[in-house]
């Protein structure tokens, strides 16, 4: 399998501080394929994500190597100019985040805010950059397009939200998706459609997908593979099935039982991605 990412002895300093926050982190992503990244809180999995996305701001600073293919060739993120990052953000790597008003824009009208990725990265314009905007939306599975393309972010409920901030990373067509904890912040009765919605997008296009929880039922439903962290280092790495059903590392194992305790109370959920 081609790699798509390739994730090499990452680490995550805090510019004149000690111990790194991401510590030695490597891994590596084929084109769609969809990798789990599962640890407590504080384990260092968005600071991975960030660093990924070259969106560490001073004073975190990355070493190590961070390789993406992107069309016009491989792009090394650590270290790259603004512009260079420029290039790859939304075109190779779309990002959903826990919080969606991280990504959206509160003054700005939704169809506004979609406009902008298909205009810069897909060059529409006039009627085709309207309908492409309609037909973002509606691909996220937001009834009523045309009311949404013309609301602001504060006029639409939190799921529909998330909706859009997953419309508005897939717009330029990315090759990989990271999405960090894309469920957490939303009400219960809405986490299954949106992970539906990410799971689809997904398969449709033929994406490769990072996604980040600290829900392993989650991760096991949805990765191929997984990397569960602790304390900003791998601690073990493998095959999602392989890795749940026979855990090496005490942690691992720790978090498999604690699963598994839940889902003892949940019959009907089992942990093989029957959850949320
Ligand atoms: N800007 C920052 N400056 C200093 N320390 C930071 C900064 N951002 C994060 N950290 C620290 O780095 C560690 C890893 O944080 P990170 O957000 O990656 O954890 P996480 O695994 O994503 O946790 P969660 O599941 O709660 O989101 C934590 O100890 C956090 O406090």
């Amino acid at each position: 399998m081609t790699a798509l990412l390739t994730v090499n002895a990452l680490s995550v300093h805090v510019d004149g501080a000690g111990a790194p926050l991401v510590d030695d982190v490597s891994f590596e992503l084929g084109e769609g394929e969809r990798l789990g990244v599962i640890g407590e809180s504080g384990s260092g999995k968005s600071l991975t994500a960030l660093a990924v996305l070259g969106l560490l701001a001073h004073p975190l600073r990355a070493s190590g190597s961070i390789r993406l293919a992107a069309d016009g060739g491989d792009v090394e993120v650590v270290g790259a100019r603004q512009r260079r990052l420029d290039t790859v953000r939304g075109s190779t790597v779309g990002a959903v985040f826990q919080e969606p008003l991280a990504s959206l824009d509160p003054l700005m009208r939704i169809g506004a805010q979609l406009a902008w990725p298909l205009r810069q990265h897909r060059g529409l314009r006039g009627d085709a950059l309207r309908r492409a905007v309609l037909d973002a939306l509606a691909d996220v599975q937001l009834a009523e397009p045309e009311r949404i393309a013309r609301s602001f972010i504060h006029e639409v409920s939190g799921g529909q939200r998330q909706r859009v901030a997953i419309a508005l990373a897939l717009a330029a067509r990315p090759r990989l998706l990271i999405a960090d904890e894309p469920t957490t912040a939303l009400d219960v009765t809405v986490q299954a459609g949106v992970l539906e919605l990410i799971q689809s997008a997904v398969a449709e296009r033929g994406m490769s997908l990072v996604f980040i929880s600290h829900d392993l039922p989650v991760v096991a439903g949805i990765a191929d593979r997984v990397v569960v962290m602790r304390a900003g280092r791998v601690v073990e790495a493998g095959e999602t099935r392989q890795l749940l059903s026979a855990p090496r590392e005490g942690y691992t194992r720790t978090l498999v039982a604690a699963s598994r305790a839940l889902d003892d109370l949940l019959p009907a959920a089992p942990l093989d991605g029957g959850r949320v």
